[in-house]
């Protein structure tokens, strides 16, 4: 086990259940939590965050759980649309409904401010879906379609930045402090649309060299090309370089900046209750001066007329309009926020408070540095979004939306590769430089690449940069063969050397050492919906009849025989030879999936969840497959804990390759993380 592993454990493995609330070094138990607070109470009654007629109702929903939420994310429209059928049809209701029929079944609520009805929230909390066996059909389903990327489970207001960025599918997208990533998500799926390979790009950085595995997770799930995740203090965010027309190299500048900064995350009361325990006015302070400078580097890095997001889970004045305010106020005019009001339809918000008092001698030095020489000057904060949690039943958020009009009045004297100036590092900060992970180089490939030929002939690739494609190794056999957008490619290349890059690229072939293959490179299935329109050889027409008996008989160990197949299928298996290959049908719903051609069988060479996916789309019954955890625990008395740890679905290994057990180094390290990274992985945050 790696060093970053341990410390990857020790900070996110999940404690015992019902055990999470601290005080004092003192556990204590989720239930016994009081949720409340005097100190809570008479702050936020003095900044008059709430009217006085709603605090009842503002306390009542804060002590409350939250309830679930899902977006449907599928890249293809038309599966996102047959989905959406799904979660609207009887079979979903059936879900919700308990075995006993007795019991009114829990509502599902469509976000009506969420773009095509794709936003979704539950009447049940996620620990009712994941603890009550009622509903196991219903936890099965969302942890499955959660780890193909056709569904997203994300707390309702978590979803309302991303939307507010507008990202279009040219833009060049930042989001500062990314992790766990599920507006990252969000944001490389926004940025897609419809397209396959689109020209913009997302940068997800993080300060936590731990948390950015969690980023590499989010990123494998929405397999794009498109992304690149980094690992620095967003306050100090280093400049990709590009080549300008002169051909000089000049700071990346951004179309879109995500600064979802920490924050003492007050918001989060409802599915953090140890929040209760530990609340106090003084915890915002400390956070204020690092929120404020990730605000203002992602002001830097922005282009002019370009748009930042600020957001927070903290109700917090100090956190929030007095970040926005004081940074109005040093950007002399050069930004402003943007009214909003129109682009979420059916969401229910407050105005940003224009006014806030101090409560302490940090809170007056704050206060401070945000007043003006204008002081009557309105900055327009009543532009900025306050979420409360009767609003819609949800977590509480911050959103406000920049707009750069100009320079900033200090970017001319930026030095002159406009980096930022390294600020003195704490201890904490020098500890993770130290102790970050090295990662292995990316190795894009040449014209000539010597392996390249070979894959292109065995599956007749046309039109296809080889240069896009790339390994983790620079020695030796090359394991996975990954593959970037062309603008992603230029960025790393010319930066890799200077930028702590932890991972790019979507996996589009792997080694397969079967000697039966004349191609020592298989189809990976990760990546085979970016280059399919490339290939032209080795694809097999599927009638809708063949393709769900090969999904039925998704278990590698048990490839179905090409004897129950149809004669049209054998016939066209007959004229290629052993090895991997396209299968492919066209129907009311075009499905193209790695396959493998054996000497007598044919299979489709893709996870269980993804074939789960597509038999629920053809309309398949799946229940067959539906493993109820509770009578498996049993069985097997494995601990409740460990279920919750697979909470995304990692849990079914999702290649189903044998050899993926060579895996390179780089690989294999981002898969141990990966194990890991289940526990924190279900868990949302906003
Ligand atoms: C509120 S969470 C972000 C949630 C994330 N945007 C999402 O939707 O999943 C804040 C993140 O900021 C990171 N962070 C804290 N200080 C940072 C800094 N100075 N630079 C970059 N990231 C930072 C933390 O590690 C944490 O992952």
């Amino acid at each position: 086990m790696g060093q970053g592993t341990r410390r990857y454990k020790r900070k996110f493995q999940k404690k015992k259940p019902n055990t999470e609330g601290e005080n004092n070094g003192e556990r204590r138990s989720y239930k016994d939590i009081v949720r409340d607070s005097e100190e809570f109470v008479k702050y936020y009654k003095s900044q008059n965050i709430v009217p006085e007629e709603e605090w009842d109702s503002f306390m009542e929903y804060l002590r409350q759980d939250l309830p679930a939420s899902f977006r449907i994310s599928a890249c293809s429209t038309a599966e996102a649309q047959r989905l959406l059928e799904i979660v609207k049809s009887d079979f979903f209701a059936k879900l919700l409904s308990t075995e006993d029929g007795g019991e009114k079944k829990p509502d599902i609520k469509n976000l009506p401010w969420y773009p095509n009805n794709m936003g979704w929230q539950l009447e049940l909390t996620r620990k009712d879906i994941r603890r009550s066996e009622e509903y196991f059909r219903l936890h099965n389903f969302l942890v499955s379609e959660t780890a193909t990327g056709n569904i997203s489970r994300q707390e309702t207001v978590s979803m309302i930045p991303p939307l507010l960025l507008d990202v279009q599918p040219h833009h060049k997208v930042i989001d500062l402090c990314a992790a766990p990533g599920s507006k990252t998500a969000q944001l490389i799926e926004t940025l897609h649309g419809d397209e396959s390979i689109p020209s913009g790009f997302v940068v997800a950085n993080d300060i936590d060299n731990s948390r950015c595995y969690m980023l590499v997770h989010q990123a494998k799930r929405l397999n794009s090309p498109c992304c690149i995740i980094t690992n620095h203090d967003a306050s100090n965010m280093p400049n990709f370089m590009v080549r300008g027309e002169d051909d000089n190299l000049k700071p990346l500048k951004y179309d879109r900046v995500l600064c979802d900064v920490p924050c003492t995350g007050d918001g989060t009361l409802r599915k953090n209750a140890d929040i209760w325990v530990k609340w106090n006015p003084g915890h915002a302070n400390n956070l204020h001066g690092v929120q404020y400078r990730v605000l203002k580097r992602g002001l830097e890095l922005l282009a002019v007329g370009g748009r930042l997001v600020y957001s927070t889970c903290s109700l917090n004045p100090i956190e929030n309009e007095a970040v926005i305010q004081r940074m109005l106020i040093d950007a002399k005019g050069s930004i402003e926020l943007i009214d909003v009001s129109d682009s979420l339809k059916g969401l229910k918000y407050r105005p940003g408070l224009r006014q806030w008092k101090a409560v302490s001698k940090e809170q007056e030095a704050i206060l401070e540095k945000t007043v003006s020489s204008e002081n009557e000057k309105s900055f327009g904060l009543e532009k900025c979004i306050r979420i409360l949690p009767q609003d819609g039943n949800t977590g509480a958020f911050f959103v406000s939306v920049l707009m750069k009009k100009t320079t900033l009045p200090w970017e001319a004297e930026l030095p002159l590769d406009d980096q930022p100036k390294p600020h003195k590092k704490s201890h904490q900060e020098k500890r993770r430089a130290v102790r970050g992970y090295r990662e292995d180089p990316f190795v894009f490939f040449k014209n000539d690449e010597a392996i390249w030929e070979s894959i292109k002939s065995f599956y007749d690739i046309r039109e296809m940069d080889p240069t896009q494609l790339l390994t983790r190794c620079l020695v030796g056999k090359k394991r996975n063969i990954y593959m970037t957008s062309p603008a992603v490619r230029t960025l790393i290349v010319e930066n890799q050397d200077k930028i702590k890059i932890i991972n790019t690229g979507v996996k589009v072939f792997a080694r397969c050492d079967n000697k039966r293959m004349r191609c020592e490179f298989r189809l990976a299935q990760e990546g085979l919906f970016r280059i399919q329109d490339k290939i032209h050889a080795r694809r097999i027409p599927l009638p809708e009849k063949d393709l769900i008996t090969l999904l039925e008989n998704h278990d590698p160990h048990k490839p179905p025989l090409l004897s129950l197949l149809t004669e049209e299928t054998q016939k066209l298996c007959g004229e290629i030879d052993e090895g991997s290959c396209v299968l492919d049908h066209q129907g009311i719903l075009n499905v193209s999936v790695a396959g493998w051609r054996g000497g007598v069988s044919l299979r489709a060479y893709i996870s269980k969840p993804d074939a789960l996916h597509y038999l629920r789309l053809f309309g398949v019954d799946t229940s067959k497959y539906d493993v109820n955890k509770f009578k498996k625990e049993e069985e097997t008395t494995v601990p409740a804990d460990n279920d919750e740890a697979r909470e995304d679905g990692t849990e079914e290994k999702n290649d189903p390759d044998v050899d993926d057990a060579s895996e390179d180094d780089a690989d294999s390290k981002t898969k141990k993380m990966k194990v890991e990274e289940k526990t924190e992985d279900g868990k949302e945050t906003s």
